[in-house]
């Protein structure tokens, strides 16, 4: 199937230019499985620089190898086919993330990119405290970072993610869910990377948690500006809190656009039907959803679509 992503698109609705922070073009990951499976088929996106861009789909549509992959953080079988992943860093240069060597790539991880899983808050060591996790981390990227810079810094961290920093002391057993995964999307602000990826990131928690976490990671970026690819099958969820959604269906990106749009006049029949299959939704986008879906605003050829 051929797939026209247009990426001229990167202009603000005020018509302003949006900078790109991080592009994908033509990704292709297999699983060298018996029979191979190819999990993401070339899979194109632009993220812009402070913007969260949520990616949406059903269990087994590639969401997490995509994820993974741009991170190249995937393991044996899963193997990058095709594609490139650049990154397009504050500082001017632009980065190959799929050329970096294994040395680039640690100090890239964190640094630049972060991710935080699904999970995630089970990753965190069970025998060393909070502190010494987030001390370990800044370390390893700014060796002789002075204590109490890394004092000072690790206390910032876990104010900003709403844990309190006296639990710097704690052991991961010794805090909630809830907080064990704020601690995780500390670790993952801790080096004030320009893209974050958040996969499924409150999934296991309950629903209040979750909302708290979700509205604490919307008002950071709004301070902090950095983008987030935001994955969850959870479509309501990300009308209300991306800018864009980008929606995958057996590998392939078949639709992406701004998130009212996508929501008032869905193009891809996929979408429509991921659409109506959410019996009800809440909050600041809630408002619009479930007024109809557009059934006259579908492509005839079914062709990917990428609007601003
Ligand atoms: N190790 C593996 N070997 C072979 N196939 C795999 C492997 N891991 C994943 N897959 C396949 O790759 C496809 C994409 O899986 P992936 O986990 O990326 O989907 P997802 O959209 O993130 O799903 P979920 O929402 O359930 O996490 C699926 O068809 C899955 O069966």
């Amino acid at each position: 199937m051929s797939t026209t992503l247009q990426h001229d698109h990167a202009c603000a609705a005020d018509g302003s230019r949006v900078d790109a922070v991080l592009t994908v073009e033509n990704l292709t990951v297999v699983y060298e499985a018996d029979p191979p499976v190819t999990a993401v088929r070339n899979a194109s996106l632009t993220l812009h620089r402070g913007e969260i861009l949520g990616l949406a789909g059903e269990s087994g549509c590639g969401k997490t190898t995509l994820a993974y992959a741009i991170n190249r953080l995937h393991r044996p079988p899963a193997r990058i086919a095709s594609g490139r992943v650049t990154f397009h860093d504050s500082a001017g240069e632009d980065i190959d993330v799929l050329a970096l060597t294994d040395v680039e790539l640690r100090a890239f991880r964190w640094e630049k990119l972060s991710m935080v899983f699904q999970g995630a808050m089970n990753a965190l060591n069970p025998v060393t405290t909070v502190r010494a996790q987030l001390r370990d981390t800044l370390l390893a990227h700014r060796p002789g970072l002075p204590r109490a810079q890394v004092r000072e810094r690790s206390a910032e961290v876990l104010r900003r993610v709403g844990v309190d920093p006296r639990r710097l002391g704690s052991f991961p057993h010794e805090l909630s869910g809830g907080m064990r995964q704020r601690v995780m999307i500390a670790m993952a602000m801790l080096l004030e990377p320009q893209v974050m990826i958040m996969d499924e990131p409150t999934t296991a928690l309950d629903v209040v948690v979750q909302r708290e976490i979700l509205t604490e990671i919307v008002r950071l970026r709004d301070e902090l500006d950095f983008a987030v690819i935001f994955i969850t099958h959870d479509l309501p969820l990300l009308l209300e809190i991306s800018d864009r959604i980008a929606v995958m269906l057996a590998g392939e990106i078949v639709e992406l656009g701004a998130a009212d749009l996508l929501y008032r006049h869905a193009r891809h029949a996929y979408t429509r039907r991921l659409l109506g299959s959410f019996p009800s939704l809440s909050g600041a986008r809630g408002a619009f959803i479930r007024t109809g879906v557009d059934e006259t605003a579908a492509p005839a050829d079914g062709t990917i679509e990428e609007r601003a």
